[in-house]
């Protein structure tokens, strides 16, 4: 939130550990925002006081007393969500970091590394992407290149992926010396041969290898099964141990298959390589898995029994390096010898590739993934949010200062590994701590590792360990770390938030509740941080009661808030200028546009309209056991006419989804809301004085509809709102305006 000409006037930097990395604070900021927050707290109170004095007054009748506490309830939850928010902003800072000096700090030998990469699904997460992916980390500018081990986890269980991977090392051992001898800056292959690279022999012999491994990997996934012709006749019999006659994906054995292995594996160059291994654990229809947690800790393990680095990256499988010194960055953090003690990660911001100018469904999320992150950095740290993420192997054994011991000793996160990775005895205990038994009354998921019970398993984690007195950093480099994929239909969008949200809200309502056990374990500001978003879905009940009740009034009529000519107006008017002029200084002033930021308070509405709303019902409905929700995966795939439309920045709805009728209804009701009071007004029925703030939230709603009325009405391509949303929406809303005016008009 650092506005540019406050900084430079007023900006406190202190370099921290040998000029390693460097905090900066902007004094004048933190005075603005704590005023603001003063202010505004101000009004909130004077809105309560207000909403009191029309409940003593009202000449009450149930229908009408039902609207004043409505009313009073969303706006209760809307200063409790503003509350929580405040927490973001009274201590932000920014950090700066100087990789270059850390090759002199360390006497270029940095300490171990091992990075994670999970994948589930080769048909929603093409194994070309996550070959992409690890191919950006292999080449990873690290000293010594032996200390990277890169695993890969595969929960899909499958010999696509793991062909893949096969065919990707053949590709890996010229790909690296490539990047090494040019110093390739962009090593992602897919991403540098769609840069404006110099054309050369060497870069297209390079592409032409790239392209024949994609041509094979793609064949391969189109078939379904890994063919004979396309494989020697070791890796055929790697195949036929592991993917026997049960295997299907819920159910079969462990499958560990090191793919490269250091001081064994040399490149085109003859250089050392990185270790790579594949790992699919073991799955069964009668043990839990805790999905992608799950397969973390089984990671966490099986490198424990391998490598054991005291470092460890967890990526998604979309998300490919996009700067081959980013461990140094993160480097600068843990080498700090004070930070050291307490420093459970380093986490890089979420960011993605392929957005449209206006980014339509926000997929920057600013907020989560920038300006909340410093908010919270001022205090013990940003919240994990899932990959890009930099720990230290520690920090999942149990608090700073008490260690929480594992089963076996060669698990413990000291333990040094002397045997090479591929030795009988390393390889059978990894498919030891890689099956379902040994987590089976076990403390992982609990006390140790990644932590089950959430579906953010992100979030949770990263709060259950700052709850144990673990500390974070954000690192946040000027040119993205990391890059990943976005869903680019709003079905997929809305689906994602709503995962989320159950998610949230089981840690919400859990033993560990930020507001109980938080507040007593991290302190007050820093909980609510947490609990701004464990309760992210309440945010729809004030939403879908904005979205009907001011418009069901004002289509009978009725009006539910102060005149113009009362000074009790300038209160609401304030209360929302401020709220959403804040929300978009802030938004602008992290590298946002307003049209961005525009789309980015559309998506808010919408996902209280759907996502918030429809995960308040799944939580509800798993919580009393009537239905279970998993982790559906997101798919990463692109289809051709799906992703034109999303570069001309159309919406996609195109599927039957009850989540799109509550947008479409509510679309329908603000216009026919909206549209009668201006002709009522214009007829002289109706005076502008009265109606005023209800026939605003209307046209306001209106507008951020647009998009849904032209999908409805106007549009004939794949991705248009289905005829029977259309029309059921319709039915819907004729339904409520009726059964609400009945309820007005008979009292
Ligand atoms: O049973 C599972 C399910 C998922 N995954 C992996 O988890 C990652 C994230 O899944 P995705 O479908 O991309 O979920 P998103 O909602 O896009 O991910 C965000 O939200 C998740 C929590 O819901 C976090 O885990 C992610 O890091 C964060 O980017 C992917 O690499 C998956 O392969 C598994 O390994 N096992
Ligand atoms: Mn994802």
């Amino acid at each position: 939130m650092e506005t540019t000409a406050a900084a430079t006037t007023t900006t406190t930097t202190t370099t921290v550990n040998d000029g390693l990395h460097s905090v900066e604070v902007n004094p004048l900021q933190l005075i603005l925002n704590r005023a603001f927050a003063l202010i505004y707290l101000f009004a909130i109170l004077a809105l309560f006081y207000h909403h009191t004095l029309k409940l003593l007054n009202s000449t009450n009748s149930f229908i009408t007393f039902s609207i004043s506490i409505s009313i009073l309830i969303s706006d209760l939850i809307l200063a409790f969500m503003w509350s929580t928010i405040q927490s973001f902003r009274m201590y932000p800072l920014t950090r700066k970091e100087y990789p270059e000096k850390i090759k002199n700090f360390s006497n270029n030998n940095f300490p171990a590394l091992d990075i994670f990469i999970c994948t589930a699904d080769p048909y929603k997460e093409p194994p070309l992407n996550v070959v992409n992916t690890a191919l950006s980390v292999l080449a990873y500018d690290y000293c010594p290149i032996e200390n990277v081990s890169v695993y890969i986890s595969d929960d899909g269980g499958s010999e696509l992926t793991l062909f893949a991977f096969m065919e990707a090392v053949k590709f890996a051992v010229y790909w690296l010396p490539f990047c090494r001898e040019n110093k390739i800056v962009e090593r992602c292959p897919d991403a540098y041969f769609s840069s404006n690279y110099t054309e050369n022999s060497e870069t297209q012999k390079i592409k032409l290898m790239y392209e024949s491994m994609k041509t094979r990997i793609e064949n391969v996934i189109e078939r379904g099964k890994v063919d004979d012709d396309y494989i020697n006749e070791e890796d055929r019999q790697t195949f036929s141990i592991y993917w026997t006659a049960g295997f299907t994906r819920h159910n079969h054995p462990s499958v560990i298959q090191v793919l490269l292995e250091n001081g064994k594996d040399k490149d085109k160059t003859g250089h050392e390589m990185p270790n790579l291994i594949y790992l699919s654990r073991e799955k069964s229809k009668s043990s839990p898995h805790y999905f992608k947690a799950g397969a973390l800790n089984a990671l966490l393990r099986v490198s424990g029994i391998m490598t054991n680095a005291p470092i460890v990256l967890t990526l998604d499988c979309d998300m490919y390096s996009n700067d081959p010194s980013t461990p140094q960055r993160a480097l600068c953090y843990f080498l700090d010898q004070k930070l050291w003690p307490t420093l459970a990660y380093v986490q890089f911001p979420q960011r993605f590739h392929g957005l449209n100018e206006a980014d339509i469904y926000a997929s920057e999320i600013k907020g989560l993934f920038h300006s909340n992150p410093v908010g919270m950095d001022g205090l013990r740290g940003p919240n994990y949010v899932g990959t890009g993420c930099f720990f230290r192997r520690r920090a999942f054994f149990g608090s700073p200062s008490s260690f929480e011991q594992p089963k076996i000793p060669e698990l413990f996160p000291d333990h040094v590994v002397n045997k090479p990775i591929q030795a009988q005895e390393i390889l059978q205990q990894a498919h030891y701590v890689a099956s379902c038994n040994y987590e089976n009354e076990s403390n992982w998921g609990s006390k140790m590792g990644f932590r089950y019970g959430s579906l953010v398993e992100d979030y949770y984690t990263g709060y259950r360990l700052q709850c144990e007195g673990w500390k974070s950093v954000f690192c946040n480099p000027k040119r993205p770390a990391f890059l990943g994929d976005v869903p680019i239909s709003l079905y997929d969008v809305v689906s994602q938030n709503k995962r989320w949200s159950v998610g949230l809200l089981e840690v919400a309502f859990s033993k560990y509740s930020p507001l109980t056990f938080g507040v007593r374990s991290m302190g007050l500001v820093m909980a609510r941080c947490y609990a701004h978003y464990a309760f992210w879905p309440i945010w729809s009940i004030p939403i879908t009661l904005y979205a009907f009740i001011p418009q069901l009034t004002l289509l009978n009529g009725v009006t539910i808030f102060p005149k113009v000519s009362d000074p009790w107006f300038f209160l609401y008017a304030f209360l929302f200028l401020g709220a959403y002029g804040q929300d978009c200084l802030i938004f602008i002033s992290f590298q946002g546009t307003f049209k961005r930021w525009w789309n980015d308070q559309r998506i808010w509405m919408i996902r209280g309209l759907s996502s918030f709303l429809f995960g308040i019902i799944e939580y509800s409905t798993k919580h009393l056991g009537i239905a279970t929700q998993g982790f559906n995966v997101t798919s990463k795939v692109v289809d051709n006419e799906q992703g034109k439309r999303y570069h001309q920045g159309i919406f996609e709805f195109g599927v039957v989804s009850p989540m799109f009728v509550t947008l479409a209804t509510t679309s329908i009701i603000n216009l026919v809301a909206f549209l009668t009071s201006i002709a009522q007004i214009y007829k002289g029925d109706q005076n502008l004085d009265g109606l005023f703030i209800q026939m605003f939230i209307a046209g306001f709603v209106v507008i951020n509809c647009l998009p849904i009325y032209e999908a409805m009405v106007l549009r004939g391509d794949k991705g248009r709102m289905p005829t029977r949303v259309t029309i059921f929406s319709t039915f819907l809303a004729g339904s409520l305006y009726m059964a609400f005016t009945f309820l007005l008009r008979s009292v």
